[in-house]
């Protein structure tokens, strides 16, 4: 059985895929974090800006099989659409597995994942995006692209920037200190040109 929250077609907002059409399946649940206001200022990853509780969203629900989620995503996509899917949450590890990568494969999406790399991702995944959580144990230190949200007390990009990655970004983290944050990230990326600048375009354009 697999819980998500809610599953739509959009467009990639963040790091190299940008403004790529995907589908986007987000699972319920998280493994740093409840979910619930009154337990973030205690959580493990603190800066959340996303609704992963439940599976009341457009589109969520719970599946019994991994091929009712993925013919599900198919039709979220529609017959002339994208083939890409995107596996975000909450935590997408706790509940990816063999069978949906399959399911999702036979159906002809090629499969992205937004994970906070505490849990080992399957290299059958074709695009592994990991967003590593100051305090964590990072587990999963290799992939295509790590998107450091920016800046995080205690964890330092060059603590993380020999990871075995293809790509770097650094990512403004997005709250009250929004606009400082972008411009400390710029900062950072002019002086360690190593790490590219990561705008979340979905917020920007008002845009899911
Ligand atoms: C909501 S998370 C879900 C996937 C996974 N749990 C993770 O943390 O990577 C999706 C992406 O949004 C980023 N993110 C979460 N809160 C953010 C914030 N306040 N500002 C900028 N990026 C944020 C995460 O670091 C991650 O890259
Ligand atoms: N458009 C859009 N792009 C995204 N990239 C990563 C997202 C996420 O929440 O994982 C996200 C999201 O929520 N929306
Ligand atoms: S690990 Fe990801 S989903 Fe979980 S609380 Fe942090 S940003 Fe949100
Ligand atoms: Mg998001």
């Amino acid at each position: 059985m697999y819980a998500v929250k809610e599953m739509f077609y959009t467009l990639q907002g963040e790091g190299t895929h940008t403004g790529r059409a995907a589908v986007f399946c987000r699972f319920a649940g998280c493994n740093l974090w409840s979910g619930r206001e009154q337990d973030r200022a205690k959580a493990d990853c603190q800066f959340c800006d996303t609704d992963f509780v439940g599976v009341d969203g457009e589109g969520g629900g719970k599946f019994a099989t991994a091929d009712a989620l993925a013919d599900a995503c198919a039709q979220v996509a529609g017959p002339s659409a994208a083939r890409l899917v995107v596996l975000t949450g909450g935590e997408p590890m706790l509940q990816v597995d063999e069978a949906l990568i399959d399911a999702l494969h036979a159906r002809g999406f090629e499969i992205a994942i937004e994970t906070n790399g505490t849990l080992p991702v399957p290299r059958a995944i074709d695009w592994i995006c990991v967003s590593p959580k100051a305090g964590t144990d990072l587990r999963q230190r290799s992939g295509d692209e790590l998107k450091l949200v920016y800046p995080q007390a205690g964890l330092d990009p060059e603590a993380v920037a020999e990871l075995a990655f293809t790509h770097r970004y650094l990512q403004p983290m997005d709250g009250p200190d929004a606009k400082a944050n972008t411009e400390r990230a710029v900062a950072y990326c002019k002086a360690h040109p190593g790490w590219r600048l990561s705008l979340q375009t979905h917020k920007l354009l008002g845009i899911p």
